[in-house]
C-alpha cells in the first residue's frame, strides 16, 4: 500500500516539549532535526534527546525521520550512530551533493551494522545537488545506499545561488521541476521544503497548492499550524476520487475492452486517465487508513 507523506513536520530535537507534543499531532510524517534548527552547544543534548524520543517510539503510524548534521560537519557520526542504535524509519541527510555523499553515507550505515528498516533520503539544496539530481536518483537501484527519497531545501538554495525566496517561487520553478523529474525517472518520492512564513495562512495554502500542481509528493512543516492545511492540498478531494472510480469503471465494461480511448462526460480519457485514477484512489485509500 501507498504510504501516504502529505506532511512531514520538523522539529528541532532541543526542544522537549516539540518531541512530546508530535505524538499527537495529525501529520504523515516527523522530520527530529539535529541540523540547522539546533544550535552547535545544543547538538550533543539533542542527540540524546532524539535517541530517547525514538527509542520510546511513541509515534505511532507516523514516519519518523532523523534529520542528521552535513558530512562535513564535526557531528555527523555520532548523529548517524544515534540512528543506527534508535532505528527510525529514516535518515534525512542535508547538503548531499553527489553520488560519494550517498556512498559515504551507505558505508557509515554498514560499518555500524545498521538495520536495513532504517532508509536513507537526502536534502537537495546546494547547486551541485540539483544538477546531480538524476545522477543521485539513480543510486535508488544500488540497494546499498538505501535511497528513499529527496527533499528540496529552498533556504539553502537560497543561499547558495542568491535566488530570492519570493511568493510564488519563478526563479526556483526551473530547479524544483529538474529535481521532481529526476525523482520521477527513477520512482523515488520527492518533498517540497518548508514555508517559512508561519503567520501567512494564505501564503502557505497557496504554496501547498503549488507544491502539489508541481508534482510532490509532499511538503515539509516547520509549525503544527501549517499541517492541516498541508494535509488538505494533498488529499484527494472526494469528487476526485469519484471521478477516478468511473474512469476505472468506465475502462472495465465490456464494450471498452478494446479501446485506448473513449468518451466520459463529454471528456476523452485513456487508459493513462485510468493508471492516474488509481494512483489517486491508492492514496485516498491510504489517507483514509491513517485516519487524518
Ligand atoms: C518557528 C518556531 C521557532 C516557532 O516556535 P514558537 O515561537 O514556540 O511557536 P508557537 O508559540 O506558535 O508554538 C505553539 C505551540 O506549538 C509548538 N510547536 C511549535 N513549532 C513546533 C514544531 N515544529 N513541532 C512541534 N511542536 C511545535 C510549541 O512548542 C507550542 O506548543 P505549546 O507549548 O503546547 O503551546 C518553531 O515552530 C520551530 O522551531 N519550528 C521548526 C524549526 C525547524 O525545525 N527548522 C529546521 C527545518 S527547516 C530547514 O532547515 C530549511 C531547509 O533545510 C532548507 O534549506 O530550506
Ligand atoms: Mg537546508
Amino acid at each position: 500500500m501507498i504510504r501516504p507523506r502529505r506532511s512531514l513536520l520538523f522539529m528541532p530535537g532541543s526542544n522537549a516539549r516539540a518531541l512530546e507534543k508530535a505524538r499527537l499531532l495529525p501529520v504523515d510524517g516527523l522530520i527530529l532535526d539535529l541540523e540547522d534548527s539546533v544550535a552547535p552547544e545544543a547538538k550533543a543534548q539533542a542527540r540524546d534527546q532524539i535517541g530517547q524520543a525514538v527509542a520510546a517510539k511513541g509515534y505511532g503510524r507516523r514516519e519518523v525521520l532523523v534529520r542528521i548534521n552535513a558530512l562535513d560537519s564535526p557531528w555527523w557520526l555520532d548523529d548517524i550512530a544515534m540512528a543506527a542504535k534508535v532505528k527510525p524509519d529514516g535518515i534525512l541527510v542535508p547538503k548531499v551533493s553527489s553520488v560519494q555523499d550517498l556512498s559515504a553515507i551507505a558505508d557509515r550505515l554498514s560499518d555500524l551494522n545498521a538495520d536495513m528498516s532504517i532508509r536513507v533520503w537526502i536534502m537537495i539544496e546546494t547547486s551541485r545537488g540539483v544538477l546531480h539530481a538524476e545522477e543521485l536518483a539513480a543510486q535508488v537501484h544500488d540497494s546499498e545506499t538505501r535511497l528513499a527519497g529527496f527533499v528540496f531545501g529552498p533556504n539553502d538554495i537560497s543561499r547558495e545561488t542568491g535566488i530570492r525566496m519570493l511568493p510564488g517561487r519563478t526563479a526556483m520553478i526551473p530547479m524544483i521541476t529538474h529535481c521532481i523529474l529526476a525523482a520521477r525517472v527513477h520512482g523515488l518520492t520527492v518533498l517540497d521544503g518548508p514555508y517559512s512564513d508561519i503567520a501567512s495562512v494564505d501564503g502557505f495554502a497557496l504554496e501547498c497548492a503549488q507544491a502539489r500542481d508541481l508534482g510532490f509528493d509532499g511538503k515539509t512543516l516547520i509549525h503544527p499550524g501549517q499541517i492541516e492545511a498541508c494535509n488538505a492540498a494533498f488529499t484527494p478531494p472526494p469528487e476526485d476520487v469519484a471521478q477516478a472510480r468511473k474512469i476505472i469503471a468506465a475502462f472495465e465494461r465490456p464494450e471498452n475492452a478494446g479501446r485506448g480511448a473513449i468518451q466520459l462526460d463529454g471528456r476523452m480519457v485513456e487508459r493513462l486517465h485510468a493508471e492516474i485514477a488509481k494512483k489517486t484512489i491508492a492514496i485516498a485509500d491510504a489517507v483514509e487508513t491513517m485516519g487524518r
